[in-house]
């Protein structure tokens, strides 16, 4: 594979990415020599305390704000690119749904946008809200549905345009336990049926371990990568895993790495 090829291939490439935000009382350093490859496919997640720039990651990935250093490819192309050519959907901890607009209103809005038309919108439509399991609840408003539905909502809008990369900011973090682990199940079925590759930002270890092929762990002042914990978990994420042995070795991993405690295992670089 020529490099061309490799970097079109990887589905983010961030080079030595740095941002700074000025400010009256001196700059900010938001993030400092960030290298990350996420693949095609791959799902990874941003974990770490706040303020270590995870968001900052995720806005600079989809281009609404722009690198103060370093390079930045989105399938070999520039954000700026990818956002036109529409190569990722996004998602944010407020569902961001229009009260005015049933479901499917609201699924169909960036096809809207991007002037589909109506019959195949409407196939469309259908598709998504199956996907996230939605299909009887397509005339309902956002006001008649709970903060999981109106997340699986914003999680089908965000896949509308058949992105190959979904940009998530703790999409899950308003919800109860429950709704949290079960949508969790979820993400997980629609990335693999998507093959959406998936960066994920959380401040749940058990969430990100749960969904992750691998794992960022980042740390504040400046803002950085400190840790990659690779999960291995397979792709079958079921209810059974979250009581496997596995699963609690790499929550204990990636909970070291975040309390800066060394953490020697095989599956960790
Ligand atoms: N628009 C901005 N102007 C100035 N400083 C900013 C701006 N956005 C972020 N920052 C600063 O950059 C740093 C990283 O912020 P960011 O929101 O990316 O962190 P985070 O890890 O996502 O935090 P949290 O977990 O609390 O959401 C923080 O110090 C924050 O105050």
């Amino acid at each position: 594979m020529n490099d061309k090829t490799a970097s079109e291939a990887l589905a983010v490439r961030a080079s030595g990415v740095g941002k700074i935000f000025p400010a009256r009382e001196g700059d900010v350093t938001a993030l400092l020599g960030v290298d990350l490859e996420v693949r095609d496919g791959e799902f990874v997640s941003l974990i770490g305390p706040s303020g270590c720039g995870k968001s900052t990651l995720l806005r600079l990935i989809a281009d609404l704000d722009p690198a103060s250093s370093g390079e930045l490819t989105i399938f070999g192309k520039p954000a700026r690119q990818a956002r036109v050519d529409q190569d990722y959907g996004i998602a944010f901890q407020q569902a961001g749904l229009l009260p005015w607009r049933t479901v499917a209103g609201n699924i169909a809005l960036p096809l809207e946008l991007h002037k589909v038309d109506r019959t195949e919108r409407a196939s469309r439509v259908a598709e998504l809200a199956e996907l996230v399991g939605l299909t009887e609840f397509v005339d309902r408003y956002p006001d008649q549905l709970s903060g999981g539905m109106q997340q699986r909502v914003a999680i089908a809008r965000a896949l509308a345009s058949r992105p190959r990369l979904l940009l998530m900011d703790e999409p899950f973090g308003a919800l109860d336990e429950m709704t949290r682990e079960y949508l969790q199940s979820e993400l997980a079925r629609i990335a693999a049926e998507t093959g959406a590759a998936v960066v994920f930002v959380t401040h749940s270890i058990p969430e990100a371990v749960f969904l992750s092929d691998r794992v960022v762990v980042m740390s504040p002042r400046p803002g950085r990568i400190t840790h990659i914990v690779e999960t291995d978990l397979g792709p079958n994420r079921d209810e059974t895993l979250r009581e496997s042995p596995e699963y609690f070795d790499r929550v204990t991993a990636v909970r070291e790495a975040l309390h800066g405690a060394p953490v020697e295992r095989a599956n960790e670089r």
